[in-house]
């Protein structure tokens, strides 16, 4: 094969996500097909879901609060988590039956626990940040593969939000040329990219809608301690009746009006708020299956929100594709349908059309670093606010 750009190969990539819901590591092994250099074919070959150990899950909730999360235990949890990251790869690698020899790379998102996307004026510098932890050097040591991790600070250093990066790959993995598309996830938190048909890369947009599975599963988390950490087939939802004045309270929260870009996690819909909805149960004796229904519907209604607000008269759109957990729901499926159908938008989950709901990020960020290797551009500013196109990620060689 001749050395040089323009080479049609074919190579192997393991991409790793660990979401906001703090569920556990997904890992996908991706095969590349293509001129390099050029978006590629993608096959997913193998994916694996490894739950977080409980004992990691509660520390990873303990690094959320700025006032837990002390040094010494990030940067424990940091290298800690650069094992499991490097284990689970060893896996999916395993699974596919491919010797780790055949990667090119390993893109691996990391462990978001900090992300404060709003520019502050600081000493006449504009400062912004997010933390992604699980150590890319220790990826890379343990597996003998050049890893690449770490992608958002890169998009922020050029005035991004760093976040959502994944529009990037569904630009280039889902475009149509006569239909324009919603792209839903629905993980910990909730985001929306929306590719109109026939568009350019510079036409995509993408943003957080608010709260996906976060809120449900904060609440069951603290109303079943030690049972349920997730509103499982949304069984609980289902007994329970929607609130309408509570419902009507939480409408009324800010970041559901913010213009785009913008981006949002814990650090708004996290234990404080969860704190706040526990009382407001207490004070008007609100039963816990109508809080839980209660905020299912607002996450559907924050869907529906964001679409006729900022979506609906610029790219109308018929059909909107779910993916992430919030795709296993019924109930949270059930209201957004009910919040799309009025205005003429199907709601369908990843499945349906042809896709794997749950191996999405994690191939995201095996084709974000297939980029960084070859030294192309790898965010989208129409999606982050960023001021220009940049390779994001680290090699730890
Ligand atoms: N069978 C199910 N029934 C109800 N909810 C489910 C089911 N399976 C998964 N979920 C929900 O989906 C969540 C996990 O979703 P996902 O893995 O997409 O999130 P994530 O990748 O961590 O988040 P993000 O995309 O925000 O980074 C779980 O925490 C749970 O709330
Ligand atoms: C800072 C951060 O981790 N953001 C996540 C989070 O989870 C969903 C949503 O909020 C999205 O903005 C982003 O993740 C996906 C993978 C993204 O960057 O596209």
């Amino acid at each position: 094969m001749m050395a040089g750009a323009n080479v049609y190969n074919r190579r192997y990539a393991v991409g790793l996500m660990s979401g906001t819901s703090v569920d556990g590591i997904d890992a996908a092994l991706v095969e590349f097909n293509g001129v390099s250099g050029q978006p590629p074919h993608v096959r997913l070959i193998a994916f694996e879901n490894t739950p977080y150990p409980a004992k990691v899950r509660e520390e990873i909730f303990s690094l959320f609060d700025p006032k837990t999360a002390t040094v010494d235990r990030v940067g424990r949890m940091n290298v800690w988590l650069g094992e499991l990251y490097a284990e689970a790869a060893l896996s999916v690698i395993a699974k596919a039956g491919l010797d780790r020899r055949n990667i090119a790379v390993i893109g691996s998102h990391g462990q978001t626990i900090y992300h404060s996307p709003e520019i502050q004026h600081t000493d006449g510098y504009d400062l912004h940040y997010t933390v992604q932890i699980g150590e890319g050097a220790v990826i890379a040591a343990r597996t003998g593969v050049t890893c690449v991790s770490d992608f958002r600070v890169a998009d922020m250093a050029v005035g991004g939000q760093g976040a959502p990066l994944v529009p990037f790959t569904e630009y280039l993995l889902y475009r149509e040329a006569e239909h324009t598309l919603l792209l839903q996830n629905i993980g910990g938190i909730g985001n929306v990219t929306v590719i109109p048909a026939g568009c350019t890369p510079e036409q995509v947009y993408a943003f957080d809608t608010g709260p996906g599975n976060v809120l449900i599963d904060g609440l069951v988390s603290r109303l079943y301690p030690g049972e349920k950490t997730m509103d499982t087939g949304g069984a609980i939802a289902q007994k329970g009746s929607v609130n309408a004045d509570l419902l009507q309270l939480l409408q009324q929260e800010a970041y559901y009006g913010l213009p785009l870009p913008k981006s949002t996690g814990r650090e708004l819909f996290g234990s404080s708020y969860i704190d706040r909805l526990l009382s407001y149960k207490h004070e008007h004796g609100i039963s816990a299956e109508d809080l839980v229904a209660t905020v299912t519907m607002l996450t559907a209604w924050s869907i529906g929100d964001a679409y006729r607000r900022f979506i609906r008269h610029r790219d109308p759109s018929q059909l909107m594709i779910v993916g992430g957990g919030g795709s296993y729901n019924p109930v949270l499926m059930q209201f957004l349908k009910q919040q799309m159908a009025p205005m003429d938008v199907q709601v369908r989950t990843q499945e349906e059309v042809g896709h794997n709901s749950d191996a999405k990020e994690a191939i995201a960020f095996a084709l974000l670093a297939d980029y960084t290797i070859n030294k192309l551009p790898n965010n989208l500013p129409s999606a982050t606010g960023a001021q220009r196109p940049v390779i994001m990620g680290k090699i730890s060689y």
